[in-house]
């Protein structure tokens, strides 16, 4: 809202502006028109009042802010009143509106009568009080001239309001009839005023910015007389004493969508890759020279790497050298288990290294993995790579070393650094200041000679470095043996604090593999070990050959790819990019795939479950399945219809099971019949009940006893190998393992996982069931559940909101639970468990009397 101010009258003395006084008039000039507001009431002018003269009120409550209609009263002109009567405002505010308006308004000067109000050009309500009223004029002016005569005139005032309020008083009961009751009289008094209130305006369009000229009279039958006196048209009742105020430009609406994305945009919007993206090697790489070279092609189809696949297709290239600045940056991938992540990083890593004849052995590129069988997996993967870029030969093939936990430490650090001398007089020099000083015979002069060093872990390993013995003038050195390491992050932290000549500096590459185990687990708080010791970049170590790139790269991939900035802002990525590779059933659509989830299963996985319907029976419902024709064929399975959630699993509804409504896509085995039996692997919670499961399936089936293997953590490693070993070999066919291996290890052409408990996590369930159907080929996950499971695993496992997955999860039955044969297989049970029992008491005897020989 905007206040509204009436300009100068012609040739006022006080006018702020000296040009309008010159500016010819044939108004009258009024008495002392120091300030503008909306109006110029009528100077109190007694000599000569040529018309009766007309009263204007403004109510005590009237703010400028409002609608000027709203504001102003005009009082009838009272034939019998034989003075004007003036209503003033005395108040504080309006005596500093007045001395404002009079100071700050820059009023052009033109002929308007001053009667009106008029908009100046840009005031606003900021510039004039709000409650500037028209009746203060006089009062400032007073007190701005006549001080010592106000006192007098405000007497006069007060008598005269007392006076014409008595005088209204007498008009308001001329009015009305006799018999009128006193106490209605000062209701129908406002109804009178009520009635005199001038209508709303109706606010023009233009309404803005005003001109002096155009500035709108009290009413259009107003005049001013010769003495400037107002004098209004009596037979106008209501007055449009003041102009809409302007009012500021309407808001244009803001049409944009609001975007709710927490995430940078490299992690909203990453590089989707569709499944069906297959593609030679050799397509790969600007040229040529940069990519993939058929001889090389040919050598991986002879390892069993025909084409690329997706994942490949879509990272191989964003890896290779690029002269495109915006393609260097660190490359995230979120894959499905088995879809090739190892070989997309692993062969343009490999291919790197491998170039040039005369190449100096360095610690080039660090592959890191939570798991010591994955260690061993990259390791493997990675020597086929070294292989394939040595060409027969005529070029060196790069050195890879593993480091994990299993291995003895002094081994390890022979196989990584080799310890040498050269000769170095300087440094000679400077090593036995060193020692003079630690003996304490040293000047302490030169700084470089002590060993107070930040880093503490370095000043150890100098200290045992420089009392080694070396030939004079020589110092110890030292070359490392490998260009890739693959570890585990703990191994990793160890080798950088105590093997003495093991160095990140020329490291390049930094690969972060099941990246959201890595990052959620502390690991010896390895990332604050190991990312500072990639910042330095001296004399150019860290250059990439065959593109301008310069310092670490990294490739961080994993099936479950964590979104959770602050886990990945430890890794301090450099320019990322966030590759996606797209469930099957989210390919076609893919604007869709945004709100979908993340997760993605194996395109040809099949999905079932099986409620378990007393707990503590669940071996024998994993038997059953075992047992079904669904994996070794032995009996006939029913397939459950109902509902997943209806947990009513009564034996009519079994009963009643037709053929038609055991129509389901779950087929038997498809190995059954062959001879050859099917591979199976097994999830329990917990190492213990791996254990027992494994003893208890032996005891109820002695048939598949030589089958079964176990693999806990708390099983040697040394076993462990043997186990899968025995396992891919064929000899073993059911493994019951915990979640120890449930992540990245490759067990190919594994035929079926079973969560014999469901997995603690949604990743966890991707992770475990991703051991079948990779690499492309068809495989099938079982999950039991039990009926407080029943709801998290339908809801947030199976449910396709949860999970991206070709087709939905089925549920079956194999176990028949009121049949007669049931009870049998129960009372089998039973005498195994108690079997069970006794060999556990044996084996705590054997142990106690063993500790107790010792
Ligand atoms: N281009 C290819 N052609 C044929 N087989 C391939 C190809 N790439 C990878 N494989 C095979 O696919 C299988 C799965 O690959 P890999 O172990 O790299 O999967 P992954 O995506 O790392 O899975 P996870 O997330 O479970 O670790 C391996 O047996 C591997 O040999």
């Amino acid at each position: 809202m905007y206040a509204r101010y009436v300009p100068p009258p012609k040739g006022a003395a006080t006018s702020p502006e000296p040009d309008h006084a010159a500016e010819p008039s044939n108004l009258p000039t009024l008495p002392q028109p120091t300030v503008y507001a909306r109006y110029i009431p009528p100077p109190k002018s007694t000599k000569e009042p040529s018309q009766p003269p007309q009263h204007v009120h403004f109510d005590e409550t009237d703010d400028i802010d409002e609608p000027p209609a709203k504001k102003a009263k005009l009082i009838e002109n009272d034939e019998n009143s034989k003075e004007p009567k003036q209503k003033f405002k005395k108040s504080k505010k309006s005596k500093k509106g007045a001395q404002l308006s009079t100071n700050d308004l820059d009023v052009p000067n033109n002929d308007q009568p001053t009667t009106g109000p008029a908009i100046p050009n840009g005031i606003n309500g900021d510039e004039i009080p709000a409650e500037l009223d028209i009746s203060d004029q006089p009062i400032a002016q007073e007190s701005l001239d006549k001080a010592p005569e106000s006192v007098e005139n405000v007497k006069k005032e007060k008598k005269g309001k007392k006076k014409s309020k008595r005088k209204d008083e007498a008009e308001v009961e001329a009015e009305i009839d006799d018999g009128t009751p006193i106490r209605h009289r000062s209701v129908l008094k406002k109804a009178a005023k009520s009635i005199q209130r001038a209508p709303d305006p109706k606010p023009s369009a233009d309404d803005q910015d005003v001109p002096m000229q155009d500035a709108p009279q009290v009413d259009g039958n107003a005049d001013i007389d010769a003495n400037g006196d107002m004098d209004v048209d009596a037979n106008v009742p209501d007055v449009q004493g003041l102009q809409p105020l302007p009012q500021p430009e309407p808001i244009v609406e803001d049409t944009t969508k609001p975007s709710y994305e927490t995430l940078p945009p490299w992690l909203a919007k990453p590089i989707r890759v569709s499944p069906q993206a297959i593609a030679p090697f050799t397509q790969f790489g600007l040229s040529p020279e940069l990519g993939i070279s058929p001889e090389v092609e040919e050598k991986l189809a002879a390892n069993g790497y025909k084409e690329a696949f997706a994942i490949q297709t879509a990272v191989i290239p964003l890896l290779l050298p690029h002269h495109d600045k915006s393609m260097h940056g660190d490359i995230l991938v979120s894959a499905a288990t088995g879809s090739g992540k190892t070989l997309a990083y692993t062969l343009p890593v490999v291919r790197d290294l491998s170039l040039g004849n005369r190449h100096v052995t360095r610690l080039r590129a660090v592959v890191v993995l939570p798991t010591r069988e994955l260690v061993r997996q990259v390791q493997q993967v990675c020597e086929q790579c070294s292989g394939v870029f040595s060409l027969n030969g005529s070029r060196r093939r790069v050195r890879v070393a593993i480091a994990m936990g299993s291995q003895p430490f002094d081994h390890e650090q022979e196989a990584l650094v080799e310890r040498g001398e050269k000769h170095d007089p300087e440094a000679y020099a400077k090593r036995n200041k060193r020692l003079a000083s630690e003996s304490g015979y040293g000047s302490g002069e030169d700084s470089d000679e002590g060993y107070n060093t930040e880093d503490e872990e370095k000043a150890t390993i100098r200290k045992r470095e420089d009392k080694i013995q070396t030939l004079p003038d020589h110092v110890v050195s030292y070359t490392s043996k490998v260009d890739i390491l693959i570890c585990t992050p703990g191994r990793l932290v160890e080798h950088i604090k105590y093997t003495p000549g093991f160095s990140l500096d020329f490291v390049r590459w930094l690969i972060v593999d099941e990246a959201d185990k890595l990052l959620g687990q502390h690991f010896q708080q390895w990332l604050d070990v190991v990312i500072p010791r990639l910042q330095s970049n001296e004399n150019g170590a860290r250059n990439h050959k065959q593109s301008n790139l310069s310092g670490v790269r990294k490739i961080v991939l994993s099936a479950t790819m964590t979104k959770d900035l602050d886990r990945l802002e430890g890794l301090k990525l450099r320019w990322p990019k966030l590759v996606v590779l797209e469930g099957s059933g989210a390919a076609s659509e893919p604007e869709t795939i945004v709100t979908q989830a993340d997760l993605a299963l194996p395109e040809l996985l099949e999905e079932a479950a099986l409620k378990v319907s007393d707990s503590n029976l669940k071996p024998l419902f994993l038997l059953d399945l075992l047992q079904s024709e669904y994996i070794f064929g032995q009996s006939s399975p029913s397939r459950a219809t109902q509902d997943p959630l209806d947990d009513d699993t009564s034996s009519s509804e079994s009963d009643s099971d037709s053929e038609s409504d055991l129509e389901t896509s779950f087929r038997p085995s498809r190995t059954t019949g062959k001879g050859d039996k099917p591979s199976i692997l097994i999830f329990t919670k917990s190492n213990e009940t791996a254990l027992r499961l494994s003893r208890l399936l032996s005891l109820l089936a002695p048939t598949l006893a030589s089958l079964v293997g176990t693999l806990t953590s708390t099983t040697q490693y040394a076993t462990r190998r043997r186990t899968i070993r025995s396992f891919l070999a064929g000899k073993l066919r059911i493994l019951v393992a915990s979640d120890l291996v449930a992540r990245g290890i490759d067990l190919p052409s594994l035929d079926h996982v079973v969560n014999y408990d469901v997995p603690s996590s949604v990743a966890s369930y991707v992770h475990r069931v991703g051991r079948t159907a990779r690499a492309g080929k068809t495989g099938r996950a079982w999950t039991l559940y039990t009926n407080p499971e029943a709801r998290w695993f339908w809801n947030e496992v199976a449910s396709e909101n949860a999970i991206q997955r070709n087709k939905k999860v089925e549920r079956v039955r194999v176990t028949e639970e009121k049949e007669d044969a049931f009870e049998k297989k129960v009372a089998a049970y039973e005498s195994a468990l108690a079997k069970l029992g006794e060999e556990a008491s044996e084996s705590r005897t054997k142990t106690r009397g063993r500790s107790l020989e010792s």
